[in-house]
């Protein structure tokens, strides 16, 4: 459906809304982080490559410097200029942008949506222009402290699905339906543990993700989960999951394991990651990241969890898992462009029976990070894109949320411990779904 006039893009010339405080603040603390990583391996870069991997790391650093003076001072965007294959594509979208605007985007003054994507982007760049440091990820010792600090959810619930999907055979359609209820949720509540919202401090899961079901419940506030489980469930159709991934650590075990159920009950015989092509929003999940974890969990002593990694190496081996990676996961665009700027990906998303996005980025994505009125429904957010049918599980990380029953909102805010910052606080949810526009 094409709206006459679309809502303003969230921005930081907002004053005081969160995009405003993610720009002047987040965002800045986190390239910051980025370059004390580096400064921190000087020793490291020196044993591994001798001087000249030190000053390498030294020009990533200035690099890296002057994008957090061109943020502070708003100064416009720059045109990428590093060897990726995306280069054009952003570089289109910035004059595209800057055509629109009647001038470049700024940090302070254009979408927020795009100013944070570019700083990631340009964050990447300082290391493509770099020989020896090109294919270092700064956020990768987080995102594996992430995983190792989740050990005792990991096998609590890597035990929990080993026993409930034993026998297959004798799994009722009640069980099968009771345990993908379950699952959704583990997996949904596993997004509370991405580091772009904490800054990139520790943010683990801590506790049992079965046993804490049912206190989480009433956070969710919108659950189409019956609707996702009708579209699973339907008899004869295709067989094949997308899931759009988000982060690494225990939110990626919580994907693994939702995946795991599906194919043990044969909800699903193959299941397609998406993941991310370059160190992105600090946790999200690389094929790197992915193959380390399964590599961690064959590893464990813990025979459920051990169990589950080698089955895991097979799938991936076997192909009923397909790990993907696409540049525009990793480009500023919304979602409703990705049938015109890639085709291909559209192409391929439409084979697929169920898309999953996880998380909260990928929220943003779809619904064009625009100022909507919060009782919008989901399906209008969408603005055409619907490569097939689609849901969207995510606990709320940025100001924006749409399919809310009118006075719901004000209830919750109303309600709610945090009160003016529960739409940012991690601590609510959605599980919204959308098969027709
Ligand atoms: O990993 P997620 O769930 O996409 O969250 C990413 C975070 O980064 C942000 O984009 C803000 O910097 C938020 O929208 C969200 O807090
Ligand atoms: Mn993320």
């Amino acid at each position: 459906m094409e709206h006459a006039t679309l809502p303003d893009s969230l921005s930081a010339k907002f004053k005081g809304s969160f995009a405003y405080k993610t720009v002047k603040d987040r965002i800045p603390s986190i390239l910051v982080k980025v370059i004390d990583v580096l400064a921190r391996n000087y020793g490291k870069f020196k044993e591994d490559y001798g001087e000249e991997g030190v000053e390498d790391a030294k020009g990533v650093v200035g690099r890296l410097s002057g994008l957090r003076n061109e943020m502070q001072t708003d100064k416009p965007v720059l045109p990428l200029t590093d060897g990726r294959a995306d280069v054009k594509l952003w570089n289109r979208y910035l004059e595209e942008v800057s055509a629109v605007q009647g001038s470049p985007p700024s940090w302070f003054t254009s979408a927020w949506l795009y100013v944070e994507c570019y700083m990631y982007r340009r964050i990447q760049q300082a290391f493509e222009d770099s020989t020896i440091l090109r294919t270092f990820d700064p956020f990768r010792a987080q995102k594996e402290a992430g995983l190792l600090n989740s050990e005792s959810p990991i096998q609590s619930l890597a035990s929990y699905v080993q026993q409930a999907t034993q026998d297959p055979s004798t799994l009722s359609q009640q069980d099968i339906h009771t345990l993908f209820n379950q699952l959704i949720q583990v997996n949904l509540w596993g997004n509370k543990c991405d580091l772009s919202i904490s800054g990139g401090t520790e943010n683990y899961q801590k506790h049992d993700p079965i046993q804490q079901l049912s206190s989480l419940r009433p956070f969710i506030i919108v659950d189409q989960t019956d609707q996702i489980w009708n579209r699973i469930n339907q008899p004869g159709a295709s067989k094949r999951v997308d899931l759009i991934v988000d982060n690494a650590g225990f939110e990626l075990f919580s994907d693994l394991v939702f995946a795991e159920m599906l194919l043990a009950t044969k909800l699903a015989d193959v299941v397609h990651f998406h993941l991310k092509a370059m160190p992105w929003f600090v946790s999200d999940a690389l094929r790197g990241d992915f193959m380390w974890t399964l590599d961690v969990l064959r590893a464990s002593g813990h025979a459920a969890v051990s169990h589950y990694g080698n089955l895991w190496h097979e799938r991936v081996k076997d192909g009923t898992w397909v790990l993907c990676e696409h540049d525009f996961w990793t480009c500023p665009h919304d979602y409703s462009k990705m049938e015109a700027v890639a085709p291909d990906l559209y192409a391929d998303l439409a084979r697929s029976h169920l898309i999953v996005f996880k998380g909260d980025l990928n929220y943003r994505k779809i619904t064009g990070d625009l100022k909507w009125a919060h009782t919008v429904p989901f399906s209008e957010a969408l603005r055409g894109f619907l490569p097939s049918a689609l849901c969207t599980l995510r606990t709320l990380k940025a100001d924006l949320i749409v399919g809310l029953e009118e006075g719901q909102a004000e209830r919750i805010e109303r309600e709610a411990e945090e009160a003016s910052d529960w739409m940012v606080s991690g601590n609510w949810a959605v599980v919204q779904y959308c098969e027709q526009l």
